[in-house]
């Protein structure tokens, strides 16, 4: 390797770490940063050139586990005034920066997927030839996500994973299963870069079509909730959820078709239930007087004997991860929920857990507009329900009649609970500001089996 100064590098690398919004190990005492792989990805550059170098670090913790992250960095001896602003550490003369910051780098990683090259045992490719682009432009995507995006001139969508389990993504595996089939309510899928770690191949970058003009999901339903406070009525939300649940059908129905379907144990739904109730009281004292309610409401949802249908589904869907486009819904991120491992997140599950995770999101938002009113008797309150519980009908509705499935009460409660009490946990580790919201929403759920 030709950079200088590994061991400083080092040092410089466990300081930034933890501060990064992907760094998902909040909480935990790290032990120590180590670099577990370098690569070097630009090879014939001219002296005193940018360096890229692809790293993969394990942080282990006190508590005796490890993670590892992927890192992709940029080294030059001199930066110009935008690109200092990225700059967090000097290190044998060279000034050391998120690559992702730097155009001319991310340049070279467009360039090498187009070429399909291999750089050591790292596997770049691309589908279909990536545009031609004269100047490359780059702007972050911003936003608490856990892994970083740039859109790349306004035309393509490059991501960077950010915490690694050996493996191919779901998020690449799922998109790119759903642009051979053709489904419309996924952005085009253009490339990805895999490497290995600790052996079977690992999905390390991908790129996409940056679909222009949308709003998300969240951001839609939040106006149409401002809209329906002050008076409006719901028509709007109505038709985007039908549309919406037609979307998500549409992409059940592609992705059962290419890696088929199964069935699911019902025990297995009323077990995880449990566990999610344990996750959330540990994560949330608050809910600790619930927890025997919790339990009992787990039983009384205990599934039939019927085997609910399985297979390959979103895993982490909400409003968040959809975009309003002017070619109608479209669904990202296939990556499943972040804090599972990875073998859970590839096993065939039921699809009413993605239907569960956007009808849980209506709610999420009604609650989030309303959080600070203390008394759920409120008009405000009362209207944001309204809004919810008509956009959860419409949605459903539009699921069911694409789909041609009807849900079953039960799966669907028991799923609804699930992600709740999810979210409650997610939120107390991730944003602990935001617990009150999924806990109303759990809250809820209790009062309602008491009133049925
Ligand atoms: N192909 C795309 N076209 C337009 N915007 C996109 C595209 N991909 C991602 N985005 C924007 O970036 C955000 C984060 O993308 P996502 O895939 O959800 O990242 P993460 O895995 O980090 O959660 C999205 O919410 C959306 O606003
Ligand atoms: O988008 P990610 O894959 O990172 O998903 C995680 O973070 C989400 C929050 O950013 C979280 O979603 C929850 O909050 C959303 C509003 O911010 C809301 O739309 C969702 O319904 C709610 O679940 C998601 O659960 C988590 O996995």
């Amino acid at each position: 390797m030709t950079y200088p100064g590994m061991d400083e590098l080092r040092t410089a690398l466990t300081g930034w770490l933890p501060q990064r919004g992907w760094f998902a190990a909040n909480g935990r005492e790290m032990r120590d940063v180590r670099i577990r792989r370098a690569t070097e990805l630009v090879d014939r550059r001219p002296a005193g050139g940018p360096l890229a170098l692809l790293l993969v670090l394990e942080a282990s913790f006190t508590d005796g586990g490890a993670q590892h992250y992927q890192v992709l960095l940029g080294l030059r001896r001199t930066v110009s005034p935008e690109l200092r602003r990225a700059v967090f550490a000097e290190v044998g003369g060279h000034a050391v920066y998120d690559a992702l910051a730097d155009a001319e780098l991310v340049a070279v990683l467009l360039s090498t997927m187009d070429s399909g090259r291999d750089v050591d045992d790292l596997e770049f490719r691309s589908v279909g030839g990536i545009p031609e682009l004269s100047e490359v432009h780059v702007r972050p995507i911003s936003g608490e996500q856990s892994n970083s995006s740039v859109v790349i001139d306004e035309r393509m969508v490059l991501k960077v994973f950010r915490r690694l389990q050996p493996g191919v993504n779901p998020d690449v595996e799922l998109h790119r299963a759903l642009e051979r089939a053709r489904n419309p309510h996924v952005p085009r899928f253009l490339g990805a870069v895999h490497g290995r770690l600790d052996g079977p191949p690992t999905s390390l970058l991908t790129l996409q079509e940056f679909v222009p003009g949308t709003t998300s999901g969240w951001d839609a339903a939040l106006r149409s909730l401002a809209g329906h406070l002050a008076g409006e009525s719901t028509a709007d939300v109505a038709e985007s959820a039908r549309a919406l649940g037609e979307a998500v059908a549409a992409v059940h129905r592609d992705l059962a078709e290419v890696f088929g379907t199964s069935s699911l144990d019902p025990a297995s739904i009323t077990c995880e239930l449990k566990s999610a109730v344990e996750l959330a009281v540990d994560s949330a004292p608050v809910l600790a007087p619930h927890a025997a309610a919790l339990q009992e409401l787990v039983d009384s949802l205990a599934v039939g004997h019927d085997r609910p249908l399985a297979q390959r589904v979103h895993g982490d869907l909400h409003l968040g991860q959809v975009l309003r486009s002017e070619r109608g819904w479209v669904v990202l991120d296939f990556e499943g929920e972040p804090d599972r491992p990875l073998s859970a997140r590839v096993r065939h599950a039921s699809p009413w857990r993605d239907v569960a995770g956007m009808l849980r999101s209506y709610d999420y938002a009604a609650d989030h507009t309303t959080a600070s009113a203390d008394d759920p008797g409120t008009t405000a309150v009362r209207r944001a329900r309204a809004w919810a519980e008509t956009a959860k009908r419409a949605f459903l509705a539009g699921y069911e009649s694409t789909s041609g499935r009807r849900a079953d009460r039960a799966v669907l409660d028991a799923f609804v609970l699930g992600k709740a009490l999810y979210e409650v946990a997610y939120d107390a580790r991730h944003r602990p500001s935001w617990t009150t919201i999924p806990l109303s929403g759990v809250l809820r759920l209790l009062e309602a089996r008491h009133v049925r």
